[in-house]
């Protein structure tokens, strides 16, 4: 009723271009994926659009499939681009050079598409859905609306934790059985969809389409306006995207010289005295949101999948294992049985290769050579996620948890390989085994699971990640150094917690440890690496009272 045509015109182009926003921020600031290759998806469902409206007519049946073609075809670029850029143990940079690469790419085809394309001077004059400028600015505005709702849920849902935790620590997400690549595969795939659906209604509401939409400057913009808004924030790269374009439209044609100066002042102005974007200035007039609802922990009935394997089979079962790093041999003819319920503690001098070893036993990618089997399976060559699967739960030197979640996520997350989460709602019952209650119990942290896991103290951390990888409810947990860092009590409480687990529910556990007290008050069996052979394999005290053991921690065995 009030906006010119000129407003309407800009305000219809923002509001697409906000929509392309909320992907880059779903792709970054939740997932931790810097991308400028959403403005080649963009194009290429803009591309899709006109070239069909151009070629083939624009009447109802082709507009269906101009539309149709819109989202499939940057969803299937998508899926490519996310398979070449998320292969195991390709790094986040990875991912950033292809998504730079894409949109040139996309470009050049643009340029050498001939008629087809229009080339560089795009194409215009094609047929488009007959909803004139007001009709567009609706459409547009209710896409935009529908989308922001639909992230904004899907953010604070138990699924969209994921996100964050990908951010996080990808590599907790894979020992706790889910596959991040595929994840990320996943959700590049269908943000190609949505930023191609914005492409159909840019084509549409434009009635033009030119190679600079497709391309890697468009693709930089629009990381900078989600980070001007607020990365991380659903509503800050819609507000930084409409805002900035908006005004950029506006003073271009009034500033042509000045304008640049002048957002390039105030982009530094804004990382100086808002470093997390407009939406954190918006969040400090808003009122405090109110406390989620009490999370009620309940006991999940147990999987029936655990301690199967008969007390005198063995459940991990190592064969001539050997690990290199290039020509460096760090373990060599290693041969150990455990079995259900066994606390076997692995200890040796630095370096000796504890770590390796337990790298070798939950990534199958890891060994060099020999055989590693669990209840039976050979792990050679499988990733985490599928040993996960198969009963293994690694608990890391450092604790390894999702420090920018709530302790409720956390443990949730635990969960997630299993029982899919919603993608809509934040359940408020938590169910976890009765081993993983024990030990939020025993720890306090009961009382704490809407705390940011960023605010706990680091013995609660290492509970925490405890509790999550006892949730997995794992046939054998493997400890790397679970005692480092923390004070008495709480090494008293770790070690306890460790008995109950073996001797109690017949899990296994092997133990990396330094602390030759601990090992003595909480293992059933002690296994010494030297120099990446194993030396020594005995109780307690025969490895206590052994002569070879005490030379190797005086320095002086070698060879
Ligand atoms: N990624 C790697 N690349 C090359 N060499 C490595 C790598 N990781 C470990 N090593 C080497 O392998 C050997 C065994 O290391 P590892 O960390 O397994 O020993 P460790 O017994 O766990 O030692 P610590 O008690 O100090 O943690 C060391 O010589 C180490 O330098």
């Amino acid at each position: 009723m009030f906006l010119d045509r000129f407003t309407l015109n800009v305000l219809t182009r923002s509001m697409i271009y906000a929509m392309l926003a909320i992907t880059v921020d779903l792709l970054w600031g939740f997932t931790g994926v810097l991308t400028f290759g959403q403005a080649a998806f963009f194009g290429i469902g803009a591309y899709a659009a006109a070239m069909i409206l151009t070629h083939m007519g624009a009447s109802p049946g082709l507009i269906a499939l101009a539309f149709a073609l819109a989202i499939i075809v940057p969803m299937l670029v998508g899926l490519v681009v996310g398979w070449l850029s998320f292969s195991y143990k390709a790094t986040p940079l990875y991912a950033t050079v292809i998504s730079l690469v894409l949109p040139i790419v996309t470009t050049q085809v643009v340029f050498s598409g001939g008629q087809w394309t229009g080339s560089s001077s795009g194409l215009v004059g094609y047929g488009t859905l007959p909803f004139g400028l007001v009709g567009f600015f609706r459409l547009a505005g209710v896409c935009l609306l529908v989308l922001t709702v639909a992230a904004w849920f899907f953010v604070r849902s138990d699924a969209g934790k994921l996100l964050v935790a990908i951010r996080d620590n990808e590599v907790r997400c894979a020992y706790l059985g889910l596959n991040p690549q595929r994840l990320k595969i996943a959700l590049t795939t269908v943000l190609a969809g949505v930023a191609g659906l914005a492409g159909f209604l840019f084509a549409n509401s434009s009635g033009v389409v030119a190679p600079e939409i497709t391309g890697f400057v468009f693709g930089t913009e629009l990381v900078i306006w989600t980070a001007l808004g607020g990365r991380g924030t659903i509503i800050g790269p819609v507000m930084g995207t409409i805002g900035i374009d908006y005004l950029s439209a506006n003073l271009s044609g009034e500033l042509p010289f000045l304008w640049n100066l002048v957002i390039g002042t105030l982009f530094v102005a804004m990382i100086i005295l808002l470093p997390n974007g407009l939406a954190a200035l918006v969040a400090k007039f808003l009122p405090a949101r109110r406390g989620a609802g009490a999370m009620r922990l309940t006991n999940l009935a147990a999987a029936g999948a655990q301690v199967t394997a008969p007390e005198e089979a063995a459940l991990l079962s190592v064969k001539d294992l050997g690990k290199t790093y290039g020509s460096l041999k760090v373990l060599e003819g290693l041969d150990f049985d455990i079995r259900p319920g066994e606390l076997v503690s692995l200890v040796g001098p630095n370096g000796a290769g504890k770590t390796s070893l337990m790298r070798c036993l939950s990534d199958g990618t890891e060994i060099s050579s020999g055989v590693v089997r669990v209840a039976g399976q050979e792990i050679n060559g499988r990733t985490p996620n599928e040993i996960v699967a198969l009963g293994v739960g690694r608990k890391f030197q450092v604790a390894s948890v999702f420090e920018s979640l709530a302790v409720a996520d956390c443990l949730r997350l635990a969960l997630a390989a299993r029982h899919r989460p919603s993608p809509v709602t934040r359940e408020s019952d938590l169910a976890l085994p009765t081993a993983a209650l024990d030990i939020l119990r025993l720890t306090g942290l009961d009382h704490m699971l809407e705390r940011p896991v960023a605010d706990l103290s680091h013995g609660l951390k290492q509970s925490l990640e405890l509790a999550m990888v006892v949730a997995l409810e794992p046939r054998l947990i493997l400890l790397d150094e679970p005692t480092a860092g923390l004070t008495k009590t709480e090494r008293t409480t770790i070690g306890g917690i460790l008995q109950k687990l073996t001797r109690e529910l017949g899990i296994a556990a092997i133990v990396v440890e330094h602390d030759l007290d601990f090992v003595r008050t909480i293992s059933s069996r002690v296994v010494v690496l030297h120099q990446g052979r194993l030396v020594l394999d005995g109780t307690v005290d025969a490895v206590a009272n052994s002569e070879l053991v005490k030379t190797i921690y005086s320095g002086g065995a070698h060879g």
